[in-house]
């Protein structure tokens, strides 16, 4: 039995935002169907037609409906959580008392120190690529969770200097692993309308931890002994914990499960997410609608990339290779791109070497560290707020055009008055105070904008069964990127402070022609019906069979008779 929907004649035929697809009737309307707690816009213009589905509101209204998916969305983002954190500890465990006289270490030493834990979590990321399809995406994080506590009890329990760098590579291959299947899970778990609010989940916990990693780690610097150390690295092993052992009570990823072809346990899953009784859920029009649109990619998988079973190592480096075959490449640079331009806003050029940022604008003393790294975290953190309400509401789009441009604006502006007034700040406290303001600004546009965005787009923009790797090898980016920053940032700034803003607001800019031009919308698209979004000439013959597929799964049948109902009930 189909439950009761009521259905109305609508002009929001735009609503309907996913591709024509064929249809053989020749009428031409639009028609918006309210269910019991969802719509369906379906639109035809006589030989094709589209459509769009939701199981509730956008934003807030969406978040408290939908609580089951918002809990596992939030518990799996813990994994985000262990990044922050550890973030926010180290810059304040590298300067304690107890630590500097134990283990008296130069700059390079140091440096190796950070770029351990990013390489670690390059390596990891991209491991986990491999993982999450051939295991499964929540066994895969209990796996990174084990790997990460490992490298936590290392470093908190250390001895020698060693041991901390040993740590902190192993710790480093658990974070990355996480920071790329923690968005993934949430990705896959997300009703459409709500997708991005809970990507954007991972970006609230990755700078909750920097927030609270940060203070941990100041309130913890005069304890006396190594206990001063050992307590803030100690406490991060918490959610790994929780999380290691709680990713066995979240429930599967139903696109995981139909693309392994455990169909029923997919519905049993998904029937949980979207918050159905078991038995209704069968006969859900939405459920059957995203449950037939996975049924149609893991068909189409098949059809398009079938595989040896007998050479798993060549199946393996195919399913890499095809990231960059024609088809998907645009996707792929999307994935890459996004997180190359997060890096270079310079985000972390200012969380790393804040403090030095600031002697250069004129502020001296202690308060400068508490001001800065603290200050900037906590500015992050406010502004991923209204990215989680409204980037489903405004787009994506919207918000990478917009951050990056008045990103752009305050890292010149600051390039500017350095420029002019630089070398004596002291006569023009008003100047300093504004290139103050500037990196806040910056800081604030960053943190609604490519801070969380960032995070979402990877994850919708590949089909099924590429989304593990392409998300995978995005992460990557990210890692690879920030090593680089980290690396260039203080012989930059040694060389010159307002170009060093002037590069990273050249970046901004860059970023900003890229989201205006290359980027496109993917807000409110079901993740299966992405691949219609980027609809490019190498993809027209995949189209083709996508919609032969679906039209046997009977999708089409489906859409035609809701089109062609008229009773408003
Ligand atoms: O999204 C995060 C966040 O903005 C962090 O503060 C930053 O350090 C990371 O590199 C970035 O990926």
């Amino acid at each position: 039995m189909r439950p009761d929907y009521d259905t109305t004649l609508s002009s929001e035929a735009d609503e309907a935002s996913s591709p024509l697809l064929p249809l053989s009737s020749s009428s031409s309307h639009a028609k918006r169907l309210n269910f019991r707690d969802g719509t369906l816009s379906v639109h035809s213009d006589g030989e094709h037609y589209s459509y769009a589905y939701s199981y509730g509101p956008k934003g807030l209204a969406g978040l408290r409906a939908n609580t089951y998916a918002l809990r596992c969305a939030v518990f799996a983002s813990l994994g985000g959580l262990t990044f922050g954190y550890d973030q926010g500890v180290i810059a304040n465990v590298l300067v304690m008392e107890d630590f500097v006289a134990r283990w008296p270490v130069g700059p390079w030493e140091l440096g190796l120190m950070a770029a351990v834990l990013e390489l670690g979590c390059l390596f990891g990321a991209l491991g986990a690529g491999v993982l999450a399809d051939k295991v499964s995406r929540r066994s895969s994080i209990a796996f990174a969770c084990a790997v990460f506590c490992i490298g936590s009890a290392l470093q908190t329990w250390a001895h020698s200097l060693t041991q901390i760098t040993a740590g902190r590579a192993i710790g480093g291959l658990g974070v990355g692993a996480l920071s790329m299947l923690s968005p993934l899970y949430m990705a896959e778990i997300s009703p459409p309308e709500m997708r991005g609010s809970l990507l954007a989940l991972e970006q609230f916990s990755i700078v909750l931890g920097c927030v609270v990693g940060f203070w941990t780690g100041f309130l913890t610097r005069h304890v006396p002994g190594s206990l001063s150390w050992r307590i803030p690295l100690g406490l991060q092993l918490l959610p790994g914990i929780l999380l290691g052992f709680g990713a066995f009570v979240l429930p599967a990823s139903p696109r995981l499960l139909v693309l392994q072809g455990r169909r029923e346990e997919a519905l049993v899953s998904l029937a949980k997410l979207r918050l159905r009784p078991l038995s209704e859920a069968r006969t859900d029009p939405l459920i059957q609608i995203e449950l037939m649109e996975m049924e149609a990619e893991a068909i189409m998988l098949q059809k398009t990339s079938p595989t040896d079973r007998s050479r798993p190592l060549r199946n393996e480096a195919l399913a890499w290779a095809r990231l960059f075959d024609r088809r998907y490449i645009d996707r792929t640079l999307v994935g890459i791109m996004v997180m190359f331009f997060q890096q270079w806003s310079g985000i972390n050029a200012l969380i790393y070497y804040g403090p030095l940022l600031m002697r250069n604008l004129g502020l001296n003393g202690n308060t400068i560290n508490l001001l800065v790294a603290g200050g900037i975290n906590i500015v992050q953190f406010l502004a991923v707020f209204p990215a989680i309400l409204y980037i489903d509401k405004w787009g994506r789009k919207p918000l990478l055009r917009g951050g990056s441009a008045v990103m752009t604006m305050s890292h010149l502006l600051s390039a500017l008055l350095i420029f002019e007034f630089g070398r004596e700040w002291e006569n023009h406290p008003i100047a300093a105070w504004i290139a103050v303001g500037g990196v806040y600004l910056f800081t604030a546009a960053y943190g609604v904008s490519f801070g969380p965005v960032s995070w979402v787009l990877p994850n919708e923009v590949f089909p099924l069964s590429m989304r593990g790797k392409g998300a995978a090898l995005s992460t990557a980016s990210n890692w690879t990127n920030n090593f680089m920053i980290g690396l260039i940032t203080p012989p930059l700034m040694e060389s010159s402070p307002a170009i060093t803003f002037g590069v990273f607001g050249t970046a901004c800019f860059l970023a900003y022609l890229w989201a205006t031009y290359i980027v496109p919308e993917t807000a409110n698209v079901s993740l299966e019906m992405i691949d219609e979004v980027f609809r490019s000439p190498a993809n027209q013959e995949d189209i083709i069979i996508k919609r032969q597929v679906e039209r046997d799964l009977g999708l089409h049948e489906l859409m035609h008779r809701f089109l062609e109902e008229d009773s408003v009930s």
